[in-house]
Formats: C-alpha cells, sequence, structure tokens
C-alpha cells in the first residue's frame, strides 16, 4: 500500500469559524491528487493542515486525525521541522530568495548542515534536472534567481522543494500566476514527479485537474462532497453537488 496520509474526521476552526467539517480521506504514493471546489471551501485550509503551515496562523483549533506514515502530525511533541522537510510546499506565486539560483536550491540542505561542496553541487544538479529547469541555468547558476521568468522562478521552487527530498508536494495553485506555456511545463513536470512523489494540487481549473490528477477531491463550504478517481468525478460523479459544480451549474 502506497499510503502516506491518512486524515480521519478531521475538522478545523479559526476562532469560532468552522472551516473544515469531518475530513476523511487518504492520500497515496506516486500519485496526483486534485483539490478543487468553489473559493472559501476550505482547499487551502485543507492543504496547510498537511504541513502544519495552520499553525502559523492565530486561533486555529483542529480535531480528528491527521496521519503521516500512521503518525498523528497533531500529538503532542511531533517534530514539525521533519515533517516540513518531508512534505514541501509551493505556493501559488513563485516566491525564490532574492541570491543566486544555485544558493536558491542549497539553501535547505545547508541549513540541515550539509557543507561538502561536491554534495551540494551534486543536489543542485539533480534537483534542477528533476525540476526541468537545468538546461535552461546550468550556465548561469550565480545569477539572481530574480532574473528568471516566472515559470523558471516557480520551477527553481519545486527544485528547493525537491533538494530536500521530500515524499510529499504540496502545491497551492502553483500555475494561476503563470502562462500557458510556463503552465504546461509545470503539468508535465508535475507528470514527472509523481514517480517519485505524491503530489497534492490546490486548483481552480477543473480542466487542469482532469488533465493531470488522478484522484480529485471536491469541497463545499468546508465538507468533502466527493472524492475518487478523476475520470469518474468529471464522467460519472456521484454526488449532484459535484455534478452541478464540474458542469459549471454551480451557483
Ligand atoms: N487566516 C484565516 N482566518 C480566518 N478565516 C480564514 C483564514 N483563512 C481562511 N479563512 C476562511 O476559511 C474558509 C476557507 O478558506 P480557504 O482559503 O481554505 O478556501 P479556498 O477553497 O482555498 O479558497 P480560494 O479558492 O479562494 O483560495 C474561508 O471562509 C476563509 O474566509
Amino acid at each position: 500500500m502506497n499510503e502516506v496520509f491518512s486524515i480521519n474526521d478531521l475538522n478545523l476552526y479559526y476562532g469560532k469559524f468552522q472551516a473544515l467539517k469531518n475530513i476523511t480521506l487518504n492520500l497515496e504514493k506516486n500519485k496526483v491528487t486534485a483539490l478543487i471546489g468553489p473559493s472559501g471551501c476550505g482547499k487551502s485550509t485543507f492543504l496547510r493542515t498537511l504541513n502544519r503551515m495552520n499553525d502559523l496562523i492565530d486561533e486555529v483549533s483542529i480535531d480528528g486525525e491527521v496521519k503521516y506514515h500512521q503518525e498523528n502530525i497533531y500529538q503532542k511533541n511531533y517534530d514539525v521541522i521533519s515533517l516540513r522537510t518531508k512534505v514541501g510546499m509551493v505556493f501559488q506565486k513563485p516566491n525564490p530568495f532574492p541570491m543566486s539560483i544555485y544558493d536558491n536550491v542549497i539553501y535547505g540542505p545547508k541549513c540541515q548542515g550539509i557543507k561538502n561542496k561536491n554534495e551540494l553541487e551534486r543536489i543542485v544538479e539533480t534537483s534542477l534536472k528533476k525540476a526541468a529547469l537545468w538546461d535552461e541555468v546550468k550556465d548561469r547558476l550565480k545569477d539572481s534567481a530574480l532574473d528568471l521568468s516566472g515559470g523558471q522562478q516557480q520551477r527553481l521552487c519545486i527544485a528547493r522543494a525537491i533538494a530536500m527530498e521530500p515524499e510529499v508536494i504540496l502545491m497551492d495553485e502553483p500555475t494561476s500566476a503563470l502562462d500557458p506555456i510556463a503552465t504546461l511545463k509545470i503539468e508535465e513536470l508535475m507528470n514527472e514527479l509523481k514517480q517519485n512523489y505524491a503530489i497534492v494540487i490546490v486548483t481552480h481549473s477543473m480542466q487542469q485537474a482532469a488533465r493531470i490528477s488522478d484522484q480529485t477531491a471536491f469541497f463545499l463550504m468546508g465538507e468533502l462532497i466527493e472524492f475518487d478517481e478523476t475520470d469518474k468525478i468529471f464522467s460519472n460523479p456521484k454526488k449532484k453537488e459535484t455534478e452541478d459544480y464540474i458542469t459549471g451549474r454551480f451557483g
């Protein structure tokens, strides 16, 4: 079994407002899982529960279980730093650090104490290759990351996540700030990356979800309405709410 996350009866509150209601689902390795649903339905909130990014927001409380390899990540004394190494994140807007391409990729490994120059060079090359960026930047690794195009910056952020040797990559609308060609490159990349990782992506584009994901979770007002193989969700949804949403009849 390739299960990496097992989420059981998860509820999340911002103060008194309940943003996630009784969410139960499993996430597997070698699969792209798309989270879809209308604005404000809880997609990003759910994504952030998987590496405890919501901890950074005041007034958040949760109950239920989020198990990563059988261990509840919300239990007392759980090692959150190590969790975030294994469960990397890529954001909507590319956010490279204001430093060279090379230094962006080795930032995490260096923080973990890797100092050997050959090892760091190996990490840079393999991470950039896996992020399909190596050929475009190999001759200018010392240039500022901020000089790259938006699409290149986003692939650099993916390389930066990969450099930490994660098992899961969370992506929050990773292509919404990119043009169609850069979007296509990231989508092709996700298809490659799923050979080695579990990928969870929030997307507003149902076409994108249909193109790239293996399974799709449809959220509505904090509830998980339907979770199934992507083909089934888009061709034969079980719930009326899902059908209304994917056929554009929602709202
Ligand atoms: N930091 C916060 N404090 C209070 N409420 C929040 C916070 N973040 C999100 N919410 C609320 O929780 C609900 C879910 O928000 P979330 O951002 O997870 O939705 P989403 O489906 O990702 O939306 P979008 O597609 O617009 O990004 C919304 O009602 C939102 O207003």
